[in-house]
C-alpha cells in the first residue's frame, strides 16, 4: 500500500531514529558519559543526504523501516530526511560548501543528485518520507543577493529547487522547504522579501500538493515558545519560532501560498537563553541544550511537529582558521573550540547539549 496521507503528515506514524547517528552516540558518546547516553540515539532526528553518497546510505535506512514495518510496526515507521546538496551550497558561509559547483556541471549533478532519490522514493512508496529541502538555500536569496556567490547562485537555486520539489511531489512524501529562523527571516524588514520568493517558488512549480510548508531552525537555536525575549535577539518581535511562524504565514497567504505549516527543529534548543552573545551567531554556539522531544503536540495549529534536524553533535564548522572552509563565525567568543569540519563528531559539544538537555535524559 502507498503510504499516502491527508492532513498532518507526523500523524499516525512514528518516526524512525536512524542507525547513522546511533552508531556516533554508541561509538564516541556513550565511552565518555556513560551508558545513559546512548537514550539520545533514540530520538529520531532527520538523516542528512548532504553528498550523492549519502543517498545509498539512506537506502539502507528505508530497507530497515520496511523490515519493521512488514514485522507489524503499528503505527508504522515513516523516515525523516534532508535533501541537502545544491550546487555552491551555503552561498553566504564558508562551513557547510557542498561537492557540486555551479560552474562545474553542479545544476546537471544535481539533477541526476534528484533523480536518484525519487527513484528510490518510489521504490519505496510504502514509507511516509517526511523531507527538509535545503537548508539556507532560499533564505540566503532572501537577505543575503549582497554576497557574490549568492547573487550568482540565485538562478541555479531556484531552477534546483524546482526540480526537486517537482520530482519528489510523490503520494508518499511531505517536502517542507527551510524557512531559516525566526533570527533571519523573522525580522520584520525581511518578512515580505521572504514571502515573494518563498511563494514564487511554490507557484511556478504549480503548487505541488506534497508541499506542505516549512522547516524553521534547523541548525539554530531559537526556543519554541518563550516568555522573556533574550537580550542578544532584541528589537526582533519575532524572538521565538512560535512568533515567527505566526508573522510568516499572513505574509505567505497574502502572497498567494495559503495554509502553510511548519515543522521547528528544538534539538539543540533546550536551554534558553542560549550563551550566544548575537542571534547571528550560528556556529557551534555555547550554553545549549537538547530541547523539546519531536511531537506533534504543539499547541499551534500552524505547526505540525517539533522535530530534531540538526543531530545535535555533529559540528556546524570547523574551527581551524588554515581550513579551507574555515568561516570566521566558527571562531567567535561563543562558538565552542576547538571544532571539526560541518557534519563531523564534536564530542564536546554532544557532551555540553547532554549536560544541558532540557527535558533532561538523566
Ligand atoms: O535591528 N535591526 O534593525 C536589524 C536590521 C537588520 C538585521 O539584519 C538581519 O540580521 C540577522 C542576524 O544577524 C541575520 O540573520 C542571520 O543571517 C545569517 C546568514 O547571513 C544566518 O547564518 C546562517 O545560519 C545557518 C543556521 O541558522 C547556518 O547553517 C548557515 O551556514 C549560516 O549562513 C544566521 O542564522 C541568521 O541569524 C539576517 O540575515 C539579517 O537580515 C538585523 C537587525
Ligand atoms: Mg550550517
Amino acid at each position: 500500500t502507498t503510504a499516502s496521507y491527508t492532513g498532518n503528515p507526523f500523524s499516525g506514524v512514528q518516526l524512525w531514529a536512524n542507525d547513522y547517528y546511533r552508531s556516533e552516540v554508541l561509538e564516541y558518546a556513550v565511552p565518555t558519559l556513560g551508558p545513559n547516553a546512548a537514550k539520545v540515539a533514540e530520538v529520531p532526528s532527520f538523516q542528512w543526504m548532504d553528498t550523492r553518497a549519502k543517498v545509498d546510505v539512506v537506502r539502507g535506512t528505508l530497507e530497515q523501516i520496511r523490515a519493521a514495518n512488514q514485522a507489524g510496526a503499528n503505527p508504522p515507521y515513516a523516515g525523516q530526511f534532508v535533501v541537502y546538496d545544491l550546487p555552491d551550497r551555503d552561498c553566504a558561509a564558508a562551513a557547510s560548501n557542498g561537492e557540486f559547483a555551479i560552474d562545474d556541471g553542479g545544476v546537471e549533478k544535481y539533477k541526476e543528485y534528484i533523480d536518484a532519490i525519487a527513484d528510490m522514493f518510489t521504490e519505496y512508496s510504502d514509507i511516509r518520507l517526511l523531507l527538509v529541502i535545503e537548508p539556507d538555500s532560499l533564505a540566503n536569496l532572501v537577505t543575503n543577493l549582497q554576497v557574490p556567490k549568492c547573487a550568482n547562485a540565485k538562478d541555479a537555486y531556484l531552477e534546483c529547487t524546482n526540480y526537486a520539489v517537482t520530482k519528489l511531489d510523490l503520494p508518499n512524501v511531505a517536502q517542507y522547504l527551510d524557512g531559516g529562523h525566526g533570527g533571519w527571516l523573522g525580522w520584520p524588514a525581511n518578512l515580505p522579501g521572504a514571502a515573494e520568493v518563498f511563494s514564487g517558488v511554490y507557484k511556478r512549480a504549480n503548487k505541488p500538493k506534497s508541499l506542505r510548508g516549512f522547516a524553521t531552525n534547523v541548525s539554530n537555536y531559537n526556543g519554541w515558545s518563550l516568555s522573556v525575549a533574550p537580550e542578544y535577539t532584541k528589537p526582533n518581535p519575532n524572538y521565538d519560532e512560535k512568533r515567527y511562524i505566526n508573522a510568516f504565514a499572513p505574509a505567505l497567504r497574502d502572497s498567494g501560498w495559503p495554509d502553510v505549516r511548519f515543522i521547528v527543529d528544538q534539538g539543540r534548543s533546550g536551554k534558553q537563553p542560549t550563551g550566544q552573545i548575537e542571534q547571528g551567531h550560528w556556529c557551534n554556539a555555547v550554553g545549549t541544550g537538547f530541547g523539546l522531544r519531536p511531537s506533534t503536540n504543539t499547541g499551534d495549529p500552524l505547526a505540525d511537529a517539533f522535530v530534531w534536524v540538526k543531530p545535535g553533535g555533529e559540528s556546524d564548522g570547523t574551527s581551524d582558521t588554515t581550513a579551507e572552509r574555515y568561516d570566521h563565525h566558527c571562531g567567535l567568543e561563543d562558538s565552542l573550540k576547538p571544532a571539526p569540519e560541518a557534519g563531523h563528531w564534536f564530542q564536546k559539544y554532544f557532551e555540553m547539549l547532554y549536560e544541558n538537555a532540557n527535558p533532561s535524559f538523566e
